[in-house]
């Protein structure tokens, strides 16, 4: 039978193997580095961010009411037209508000009750924050704090995103020229600090490089997928990836699309190469090295796509797409 024929289990073998490169990860709910829950979870999360550079979290801090309101409030600030904070992208098809600070949610143009769900939002991604750090830190053997103590200060920021349809006129044409060229919301490109926490509202699109192949990241409802920044890859002196990654649209996932990334920073004032003195950050500091990925102030997140190594990864994976 061609189940057992050994080239189609290969194939469902790396399927599968394509599947727990990006597993779901529960975090524990205590913060009890000695339970054997923790220490799972930690090697987990590590194991993931070795091989892929993604990964699913759950975490008892943030609910599905939560994250399906915060995506409901970004939808609707993105939707004001008035709204003047709102970014058009020069290059991609996407619009986006960048909130520098928690504070800043005050002063926002939304509607109160937006305001106080965006806040609560930002308080559960701080907390999922160093749960992540907490388990990566010790995945590596690290002491527990180790990740968490350089993000003492918040240096955070949330990217409130929509991708709007793709007409219907250009439908047929969803490919572009090149048939196996599918048309991108989001160019590629790696973050550029520690961890990135990312929620979206389920339509497909969100694609990372793994293993030189354009990877579809799986949609779980109640979860939040985790990426990591150049500046924690460059910390482990690469053993985490900092996984190139982008958005396309296909005929699956041509609809709206909408979602929230929190990107965590490392305190602003600390070095950019942590130790890492072959790095290419060496002398900078984190908020140096963030302004010179941004573009230069740190507004708008158009800047430097990739590192130099990423960029010549990305040159070599490029033709296998
Ligand atoms: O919208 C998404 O799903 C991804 C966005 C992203 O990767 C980014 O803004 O850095
Ligand atoms: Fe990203």
């Amino acid at each position: 039978m061609l189940w057992y024929h050994p080239l189609a289990s290969a194939i469902v073998l790396s399927l599968n193997m394509v599947k727990n490169r990006i597993p779901l990860v529960n975090l524990p709910s205590d913060n009890d580095s000695s339970s054997e829950m923790m220490r799972q979870a930690a090697r987990q999360v590590s194991e993931a961010l070795e091989t892929s550079g993604f990964l699913l979290v759950q975490s008892h801090y943030l609910s599905k009411d939560l994250q399906q309101d915060a995506l409901v409030a970004t939808k609707e600030i993105l939707n004001d037209k008035d709204n003047s904070e709102t970014i058009l992208h020069p290059v991609d098809p996407k619009k986006y508000i960048m909130i520098q600070s928690a504070d800043s949610i005050e002063t926002l143009k939304a509607k109160d009750d937006q305001q106080k769900i965006l806040k609560e939002y930002w308080d559960v991604m701080e907390k999922v924050k160093h749960q992540v750090l907490h388990c990566i830190s010790l995945g590596l053997g690290l002491p527990p704090g180790y990740f968490s103590e350089c993000h003492s200060k918040s240096n955070s920021c949330l990217r409130l995103l929509h991708y709007p349809p793709v007409p219907e006129e250009s439908s047929s044409s969803l490919l572009d020229e090149n048939i196996s060229s599918p048309k991108i919301r989001c160019k590629a490109h790696s973050d550029y600090g520690s961890v990135t926490l990312l929620t979206s509202d389920g339509v497909g699109g969100l694609q990372a490089m793994i293993d030189g192949v354009w990877t579809d990241v799986p949609y779980v409802e109640g979860t939040i997928v985790v990426n990591i920044g150049s500046l924690l890859s460059d910390w482990t002196k690469g053993k985490l990836l900092s996984t190139l990654h982008r958005v396309v649209s296909n005929d699956k996932s041509s609809e709206p699309r909408t979602s929230i990334a929190f990107f965590a920073d490392p305190d602003g004032d600390i070095s950019a190469s942590l130790g890492n003195n072959s790095s290419e950050r060496a002398g900078m500091t984190v908020k140096e090295y963030i302004q010179y990925r941004a573009g230069g102030d740190n507004r708008g997140r158009v800047g430097v796509a990739f590192t130099s190594d990423e960029t010549n990864r990305a040159e070599g994976e490029s033709n296998k797409e």
